[in-house]
C-alpha cells in the first residue's frame, strides 16, 4: 500500500524509528537499518540473491548469467570506455547549456525555468547516446516527444508496488481496471519496450551500412560471444539488455542533479563557495558552449563534498534492495535469519543514522571537507556495494560533475518558490519539479 503511494522508504524508515534496527516489514521480510548489515548481505561473496521482488524488473537475475553480461558490458564503463564517450556526453551537456542561456538571452537577463525537466532531457539523451549511439533528441526538441520520461516513471511506481505482492496477485493485479496505476505502469513498460526496439534496430542497421563502429555499449554487445556456445547474443537479449540501462542510468542520474540544484539554489553561502571554487579552476569568463573536462573537475573539494552529501541527505535509491537469505541461514548485525527469509538494508535509513553521520538528518556538506572524512565513505552506499552494486556510477559521476560545474560557473540559480520539495518514489525516489530563476553570472 505504502508503495502503490509512491512512499515505500517514507514508511519503512518511520517504522525503524519506533520499532529500532530491525523489522518485519512483510511476513518473510526483515528489514534491517543498520550499516554493518550492508557489507554482510550486498557485499562479495556472501551467497544472498536478489529476491522475487526483482523478477518482472530485470532482464538477468540468475547469477551466472548476470556475471557474464557484466564482463560485456564492463569495457564500456572502464576508464577508456569513458574517456572515449565523453565527447558524446559533452555535446549533449553543451545542448542543455545552450539551451538554458538562449532563455536568459531572450528574457532580458533572467529567466524562470523547471530545471528538473530540463536535467531529465539530458539524462535521457545521454543515455540513449550512450547504449544506441544517438541520443533521443529531446533536448534538441526542447520536449520529450516520445512520453519516454512519463513511461519510464509509471513503469517504475507500478513495477516497485508489483514486486511486493505475492506472485499470485501480480498476474492480475497488471490488468486491475478499477485502478488506472497499474495499466498505466504496463502501458509505460510497453512504450520503453517499443522505444528501446525502435533505438536498437536504426543502430543495428547503421552498423551493417558503414564501416565505423562507434565505442557503445551497443557496439559491445553486438561483439559479445557466448564463452559457452560461441555464439553472438540474441537480438532480444541485447535489447532487453539496452533497455535497463534507460531505466538504471536516466532518471537516477537526473534527480541527483535536480536534487543539487535545488538544495544550492536555496542557499546563497553553498553557492558561493562553489562558484569560489570554479572561479579559481576556471579563472576568467566562459563562453556560453563551456563544458569542462572530467579530469579538470573530478577532484575539487566543495563539487565533491556537495554532490555526496546530497546523495547521503537525499539519496534517489532510497529503498531496501531485496536479497534472499541462501541456505542455511546468515547472522547479520549479530542476528540469525532462518534461509529463505527476505532481507533489505534502507540506503535512506544508513545515510540518516546517527551513528554514522554526526547530526544526521541536517544537510551539512562541510563534514566531507575534514581530514577524516573518509572514513564517512564506509556507511556512504547510494550506488549500493557488492556484485551487484551499479555498473553505471562513474558514468554518473562524470555527468553529473561535467555539468553541475557548467551550470554553476555560467549562471546564478535561485529557487523560486520556496516551498518543501515533492517527492514521489517509484523504484527511485524522484522530485517532482525544481523551478529556479537563471541569470548569466
Ligand atoms: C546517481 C545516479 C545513479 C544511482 C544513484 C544509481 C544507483 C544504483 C543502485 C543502488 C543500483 C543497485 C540496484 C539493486 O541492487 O537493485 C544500481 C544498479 C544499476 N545501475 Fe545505477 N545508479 C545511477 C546511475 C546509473 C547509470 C548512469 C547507469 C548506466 C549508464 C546505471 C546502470 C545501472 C545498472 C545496469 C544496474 C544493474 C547492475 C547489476 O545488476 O549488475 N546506473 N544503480
Amino acid at each position: 500500500m505504502q508503495c502503490r503511494r509512491g512512499r515505500r522508504s517514507q514508511a519503512v524508515s518511520e517504522l525503524h524509528q519506533r520499532y529500532g534496527d530491525f523489522v518485519r516489514i512483510s511476513p518473510n521480510h526483515i528489514s534491517i537499518a543498520d550499516a554493518k548489515a550492508v557489507q554482510q548481505i550486498y557485499g562479495h561473496k556472501t551467497g544472498f540473491l536478489k529476491g522475487p521482488f526483482y523478477e518482472d524488473m530485470l532482464p538477468r537475475l540468475d547469477p551466472k548469467l548476470h556475471q557474464r553480461k557484466k564482463k560485456i558490458v564492463s569495457p564500456a564503463f572502464s576508464a577508456r570506455g569513458l574517456q572515449d564517450f565523453e565527447p558524446h556526453m559533452s555535446r549533449d551537456i553543451r545542448k542543455l547549456i545552450d539551451l538554458m542561456d538562449e532563455r536568459v538571452r531572450t528574457s532580458n537577463g533572467a529567466t524562470r525555468l523547471d530545471f528538473n525537466e530540463y536535467s531529465n532531457f539530458l539524462a535521457f539523451d545521454a543515455i540513449g547516446d550512450f547504449a544506441f549511439g544517438e541520443s533521443f533528441g529531446f533536448l534538441d526538441r526542447g520536449e520529450d516527444y516520445l512520453n519516454l520520461i512519463d513511461a519510464v516513471d509509471a513503469r517504475g511506481e507500478a513495477l516497485n508496488a508489483l514486486g511486493h505482492l505475492p506472485r499470485v496477485v501480480r498476474k492480475f493485479i497488471k490488468k486491475f481496471p478499477l485502478d488506472p496505476f497499474w495499466p498505466q505502469g504496463m502501458r509505460g513498460t510497453q512504450a520503453l519496450s517499443a522505444i528501446g526496439t525502435k533505438a536498437y534496430f536504426k543502430r543495428r542497421d547503421q552498423v551493417t551500412t558503414t564501416s565505423t563502429l562507434r565505442k557503445d555499449l551497443l557496439s559491445f554487445l553486438f561483439n559479445a560471444k557466448d564463452p559457452d556456445t560461441g555464439r553472438t547474443l540474441e537480438e532480444k537479449e541485447i535489447i532487453a539488455e539496452s533497455i535497463s540501462f534507460i531505466v538504471g542510468g536516466s532518471d537516477t542520474t537526473s534527480t541527483t542533479m535536480t536534487n543539487v540544484v535545488d538544495i544550492v539554489s536555496r542557499d546563497e553561502a553553498i553557492q558561493r563557495h562553489l562558484q569560489e571554487e570554479l572561479d579559481g579552476a576556471f579563472p576568467g569568463e566562459m563562453a556560453a558552449y563551456w563544458v569542462p573536462d572530467f579530469k579538470a573537475v573530478e577532484n575539487l573539494p566543495a563539487l565533491n563534498a556537495v554532490v555526496r552529501e546530497t546523495m547521503r541527505f537525499r539519496p534517489t535509491s532510497a529503498t531496501g534492495l531485496e536479497r534472499v537469505t541462501p541456505k542455511g541461514g546468515k547472522v547479520v548485525a549479530g542476528r540469525f535469519l532462518p534461509e529463505g527469509t527476505l532481507v533489505s538494508v534502507p540506503t535512506f535509513n544508513v545515510h540518516h543514522n546517527s551513528r554514522e553521520f554526526e547530526d544526521a538528518d541536517t544537510f551539512n556538506y562541510e563534514r566531507w571537507l575534514v581530514e577524516d572524512s573518509g572514513k564517512l565513505l564506509e556507511s556512504f552506499v547510494p550506488f549500493s556495494v557488492g556484485p551487484r552494486a551499479c555498473i553505471g556510477r562513474n558514468f554518473a559521476w562524470m555527468e553529473m560533475f561535467k555539468t553541475l560545474a557548467a551550470l554553476f560557473k555560467l549562471f546564478h540559480i535561485e529557487r523560486v518558490p520556496l516551498g518543501d520539495t515533492q517527492l514521489r518514489e517509484g523504484f527511485f525516489v524522484k522530485t517532482k519539479e525544481c523551478h529556479v530563476t537563471l541569470r548569466r553570472r
